[in-house]
C-alpha cells in the first residue's frame, strides 16, 4: 500500500477528531419492547451485528495493523497422510537448504527463525516429491495393470490463527521451488499459482513475495486481478501468478493467458475468507480441476469450521494436515464490574466519574451501534478527551490508520463497535468499557465477543479492568447470563462513590 494513502487516512481521522465535537446526532433513546428486548425503529441505524461482517476486510485490516508474529505456546498438531514416513521439523531456516539469495531475503525481513507453523509446514512443502505408482483399471476388461508412475509432491492443509506465519511459509515455499528452476526457458515457465479472496489481499501477498524474493530479481511475479489487462493471445511467462478466483479462471479457461498444465504449485490462501465470498468456492474448484495431477496443492486457513474442511478436502483430496490451536483467552486476570444506570446519559455520566477518579492510560469503549459510538465519541471529545472513533463506514486503510494512532498513544480513548474492533490487539489497553453489552442478533448474550473484548491470553497475565454499563432489566439479564456462562463474579460498582472507584484501580 502506498504510504500516501496512510497519510491521507490519518489526515481524515484528524479532521474527523476535530469535527467530532460538532457532530449533531439525533437522539436515539429507545425503550425495551414488551419482552424486554431493545429494538431501534426501522429508520434508525443498523446494529453492528446486522452489518454484514466482511471477513475479507477484517483479514486485510489484520494484515495492515500487524507489526509482529503472533506468539502461540500451543503444540502444533500434525496428521500425516502416510503415518509411517518420518516427520521433519526445522528450528532454523538454514536447515531448509534454501538458495543463498532466498535465505538473504528471509533474513532481510527480520525473520531469525521459523515460526511454530513454519517449523513443520516448510520441510513438508519443500520435501522432494515422492515417486508414486498408480493403478489404473482398464474398462471392459477384467484385470488391472500397473500403468504409470509420477512424482507426487507433498500436499498440505494448514490452519492456524491469523498472524502466525502462514503467508510467509507458502511464499517461501513457492519462491524456493521457483528458485531451483530458474534456468527454465521462458516459454515453458509458470510454476506457481496462488489464489487470494480479494484484490487487496492478493496485493498484500504479492508484496510479501516481492520482499522475500528481492535478492532474486530474475524471479517474476504477475497479478491476475481485475483491471490488469493483457493483450489477446498473450501468454503469462512469469514464475508466480497471484490472483483472485474470477480473474484467474478467466485467464485460464476463457482468455488462455495462463496454461494451467504448467502449474506445479497451487496455493489457496485464506480458505475461510474465500468460501465466505459468493462464487469463489466454485471458481477455485474449477481452477483446481484444470491443474496437472502432479501439481502440489497447498491450502491455508485461519479457521476450520466444517464448511472450510469440506471445501479443503475438495481442493486437496489426500492431504497432510497441520493445525495450531488458538491460544485461549481467559478472564482470570481481569477485574470485572458493572454499573447500574437508567439511560444513556447516566451511562455517560458514570464514564465521566470513572475518568475523574482513576488514571486511565488507554481505554477501549464498545458500543452496540455506529450511531451511539459517534455520539459518545463526540461527548467525550467535548469533555476534553483525545478520542479516536472506529466506524463501519471507514475504509479499511482508514481504520488501520486510526488503530495505528491509538497504538502509538496519540489518542487515549478508542470508541468502537464490534465489527470494527475484532482485529485489534488489546494487550496494551488496561481498561475496557462495555458501554453496551455484547448481544447477538437475537438479543442473547454474545459470550464469545465478551471474552474477546476483555479477555487476555493467560501468558501475558497483565491485569485488566472491565466495566459494564447496565441500563435496563434486559441488560441486567444479559449481564447475569454472561456471569453464569463464565462462572466469574461481576461486582457492582457505584460510580457516584469516588472512594469506591479509587479502590478498583489498586
Ligand atoms: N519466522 C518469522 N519470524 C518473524 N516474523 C515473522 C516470521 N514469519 C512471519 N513473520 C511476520 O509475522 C507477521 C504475520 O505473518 P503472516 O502474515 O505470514 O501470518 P499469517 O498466518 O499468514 O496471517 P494471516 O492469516 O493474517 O494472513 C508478518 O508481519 C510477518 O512478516
Amino acid at each position: 500500500m502506498a504510504s500516501d494513502s496512510w497519510a491521507l487516512a490519518v489526515d481524515q481521522q484528524e479532521a474527523a477528531v476535530k469535527s467530532i465535537s460538532n457532530l449533531q446526532i439525533k437522539d436515539e433513546r429507545v425503550k425495551p419492547d414488551t419482552n424486554g428486548v431493545i429494538k431501534t425503529n426501522a429508520t434508525a441505524e443498523k446494529t453492528d451485528e446486522e452489518e454484514k461482517e466482511d471477513r475479507a476486510a477484517q483479514s486485510l485490516l489484520n494484515k495492515l495493523i500487524r507489526s509482529n508474529l503472533v506468539d502461540n505456546t500451543n503444540q502444533v498438531e500434525v496428521l500425516q497422510r502416510d503415518p509411517k514416513s518420518p516427520l521433519y521439523s526445522v528450528k532454523s531456516f538454514e536447515e531448509l537448504r534454501l538458495k543463498p539469495q532466498l535465505l538473504q531475503g528471509v533474513y532481510a525481513m527480520g525473520f531469525n527463525r521459523p515460526s511454530k507453523i513454519q517449523e513443520n509446514a516448510l520441510p513438508m512443502m519443500l520435501a522432494e516429491p515422492k515417486n508414486i505408482l498408480t493403478l489404473f483399471s482398464v474398462f471392459n476388461q477384467y484385470y488391472f495393470h500397473l500403468s504409470s508412475s509420477f512424482l507426487q509432491p507433498t500436499e498440505l492443509i494448514a490452519q492456524s490463527q491469523s498472524g502466525t506465519g502462514k503467508t510467509a511459509a507458502f511464499v517461501l515455499a513457492m519462491l524456493s521451488r521457483v528458485s531451483q528452476q530458474r534456468d527454465t526457458p521462458r516459454q515453458s515457465r509458470m510454476w506457481c499459482l496462488c489464489l487470494s479472496p480479494t484484490y487487496e489481499l492478493a496485493l498484500q501477498t504479492g508484496k510479501v513475495i516481492e520482499q522475500m524474493g528481492k535478492f532474486h530479481p530474475e524471479l517474476k511475479l504477475a497479478y491476475a486481478v481485475r483491471g490488469n489487462k493483457l493483450e489477446r493471445g498473450q501468454k503469462i511467462s512469469e514464475h508466480i501468478v497471484i490472483g483472485t478466483p474470477g480473474t484467474v479462471l478467466d485467464w485460464c479457461a476463457k482468455l488462455k493467458f495462463i496454461d494451467p498444465k504448467k502449474i506445479k504449485v497451487f496455493v489457496l490462501d485464506e480458505a475461510d475468507v474465500m468460501i465466505a465470498t459468493q462464487g469463489h468456492q466454485d471458481q477455485s474448484i474449477r481452477i483446481q480441476r484444470m491443474l496437472p495431477r502432479n501439481c502440489q496443492m497447498l491450502l491455508f486457513s485461519a479457521t476450520f469450521e466444517d464448511s472450510v474442511w469440506n471445501f479443503a478436502q475438495k481442493v486437496v483430496p489426500d492431504p497432510n494436515i497441520i493445525k495450531l490451536k488458538r491460544e485461549e483467552e481467559t478472564l482470570d486476570t481481569i477485574k470485572q464490574y458493572y454499573v447500574l444506570c437508567n439511560n444513556r446519559d447516566e451511562k455517560f455520566q458514570a464514564l465521566c466519574n470513572l475518568y475523574g477518579a482513576i488514571t486511565i492510560a488507554q481505554a477501549m469503549i464498545f458500543c452496540h451501534t455506529r450511531k451511539t459510538a459517534s455520539w459518545l465519541a463526540a461527548e467525550l471529545s467535548k469533555e476534553g478527551h483525545q478520542v479516536a472513533l472506529l466506524s463501519g463506514e471507514m475504509m479499511v486503510e482508514q481504520r488501520a490508520a486510526v488503530i495505528e494512532r491509538f497504538r502509538e498513544g496519540k489518542e487515549k480513548v478508542l470508541v468502537t463497535t464490534n465489527v470494527c474492533a475484532r482485529g485489534i490487539d488489546v494487550e496494551q489497553v488496561s481498561v475496557v468499557i462495555n458501554f453496551d453489552l455484547p448481544v447477538d442478533k437475537d438479543g442473547n448474550p454474545d459470550n464469545e465477543t465478551y471474552l474477546h473484548r476483555i479477555g487476555r491470553t493467560g501468558r501475558f497475565g497483565k491485569r485488566g479492568l472491565a466495566v459494564n454499563m447496565v441500563d435496563s432489566k434486559h441488560s441486567m439479564n444479559i449481564l447475569n447470563r454472561i456471569q453464569e456462562h463464565f462462572n466469574k463474579k461481576i461486582e457492582r460498582l457505584d460510580t457516584d462513590d469516588l472512594d469506591e472507584i479509587e479502590k478498583i484501580a489498586n
